[in-house]
């Protein structure tokens, strides 16, 4: 069975004061194992609303996510606090590293609460800093940290690892080296990826493309040829 993550139905409302607003109104998708997902759509579609739920920091109004079979809208606080920490990695646009750690210190602080991780150095090799291990973020450059940001993510072995705007702080040729990287670990680790972005220039490097508007789901496209990251111009 290959699909392992559904969204049924799936709405999110937040009320400011006595104003409700519809982030998410009826959002249904589904995941398989080892895909690479990019939801595309404008400012304020509901891009990050639907990552945040995916990942289990924000939870649905309505509707059902399921999860390996289970939905997840009826576990309690420990299980989604299980499910954050071991099972989904979360890469931002700015990287959120611990200062005072170094790169690899950051990366086995977040791998050390999960039973089933990868071993710090190997994914720190892997991401290309090698050398940069004893380095503590400030005397590293933004794509250097954004690749220690995606070693903490991916040290967890997580089932999920979810991207919001990667790349939006980065130079073109930084941000292309950083989406290089996302597509070499979907293929050699085979973790499903679901990026969020607004550059739409990112999308034929996906499987899936998940095209949101006004809290509503536009098209789902399925790329048959995709390409990779070299091949993309913007
Ligand atoms: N915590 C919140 N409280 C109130 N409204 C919120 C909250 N989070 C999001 N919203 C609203 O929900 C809608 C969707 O927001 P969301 O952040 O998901 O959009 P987005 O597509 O990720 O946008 P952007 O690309 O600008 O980050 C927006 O109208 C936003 O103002």
């Amino acid at each position: 069975m290959n699909e392992f993550i559904e969204f049924r139905k799936v709405t999110k409302q937040y009320t400011i004061g006595e104003v409700p607003v519809t982030a998410l109104d009826g959002i249904d998708f589904t995941l398989t194992k080892g895909e690479f997902v990019v939801i595309l759509g404008a400012s304020g579609a509901g891009k990050s609303t639907i990552l945040n739920i995916l990942g289990g920091m924000d939870t649905a109004t309505s509707g059902q996510i399921i999860v390996g079979g289970q939905d997840i809208t009826r576990w309690n606080d420990k299980q989604l606090t299980q499910y954050r920490a071991e099972q989904v990695g979360f890469v931002f646009q700015f990287y959120n590293l611990i200062p005072n750690l170094t790169a690899l210190e950051n990366v086995e602080f977040a791998a050390e609460v999960c039973r089933n991780h990868l071993d710090p150095r190997e994914i720190m090799d892997r991401v290309g800093l090698k050398e940069r291990i004893n380095h503590f973020p400030s005397q590293l450059s933004g794509g250097e940290q954004q690749r220690v940001a995606i070693a903490r993510a991916v040290a967890k072995n997580p089932l999920l690892l979810l991207c919001d705007e990667p790349t939006g702080a980065l130079d073109d040729r930084t941000g292309k080296a950083v989406l290089k990287l996302l597509e070499e670990l979907n293929k050699q680790l085979n973790t499903c990826i679901v990026l969020v972005t607004h550059n739409a220039a990112i999308a034929p490097m996906a499987d899936t493309i998940i095209k949101v508007k006004s809290g509503k789901i536009e098209r789902i496209t399925r790329n048959d040829r995709k390409l990779s990251v070299e091949g993309i111009e913007w």
